[in-house]
């Protein structure tokens, strides 16, 4: 892994309600419900499975001028034309990194501890994702949850960084995050495990970024 020296392209300050999805379905759900950023989070395929489901949401992001980062699978989003790429730090061992920013993508990345945050900083990504929060039940974390205190401390310590909390996100805890002075929240189940995903979705709009779905 090669650091390219200058900054990826830069993405929204604050990002706002981000979903992280594992399938086509959620997200044309969630672009119909006026989510504005997204993530297609679809693990361990080979590529020839998982191309046509990364090319059309990325022509959907296109259509719905959203913001649709695909995670894992940096030289598909490349080879389509993504808005951006999400990459773990076990990532940067392999990934192309020049490639992302020569093409101009967006690159978010993972952090878990201090260690890491300072990994992504020198990288100069588009965003840089803390977490997990909370526990969570979605992934399994070799490491602990960082909690509010943490997340506070870390996000003051990136100013004019774009940052995502991520990680055991519910709807009841999204106001103690955002106090924590992120500007992107992202989730799974509080919208895919939702008893009713599209009141999830509105309430989660409504609490991050202050807005309604566009029918509402
Ligand atoms: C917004 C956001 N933050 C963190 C992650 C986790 O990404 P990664 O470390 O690459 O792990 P997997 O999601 O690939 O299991 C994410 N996907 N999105
Ligand atoms: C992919 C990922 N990376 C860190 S936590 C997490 C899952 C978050 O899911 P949930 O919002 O359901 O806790
Ligand atoms: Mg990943």
């Amino acid at each position: 892994m090669i650091a390219p020296d200058a900054p990826f392209a830069a993405t929204e300050p604050r990002l706002g309600l981000y979903p992280v999805v594992d399938s086509l379905v959620w997200i044309v759900r969630l672009l119909d419900s006026g989510v504005t950023t997204l993530q297609l989070r679809i693990k361990d395929q080979p590529d020839v499975t998982v191309e046509p489901d990364i090319e059309a949401a990325i022509l959907l992001g296109r259509k719905y001028r959203a913001r649709v980062f695909i995670n894992d699978y940096w030289s598909l989003a490349i080879k389509h034309g993504a808005y951006g790429v999400h990459l773990g730090q076990e990532d940067l061992d392999t990934a192309d990194l020049a490639a992302i920013q020569r093409a101009g993508l967006r690159l978010g990345l993972s952090t878990h501890d201090d260690h890491e945050l300072a990994r992504a900083q020198a990288l100069h990504p588009s965003y840089i994702a803390l977490g997990h929060i909370f526990p969570t039940q979605t992934k399994i974390m070799p490491s602990q949850p960082q909690g509010l205190a943490d997340l506070k401390r870390l996000a003051a310590g990136l100013p004019g960084v774009s940052t995502v909390a991520i990680g055991g996100i519910s709807i009841d805890r999204v106001d103690d995050v955002l106090r924590c002075g992120v500007g992107g929240i992202a989730v799974v189940s509080a919208i895919t495990k939702a008893a009713d995903w599209r009141l999830a979705t509105a309430t989660l709009l409504q609490k991050i970024e202050g807005r309604g779905a566009p029918d509402a």
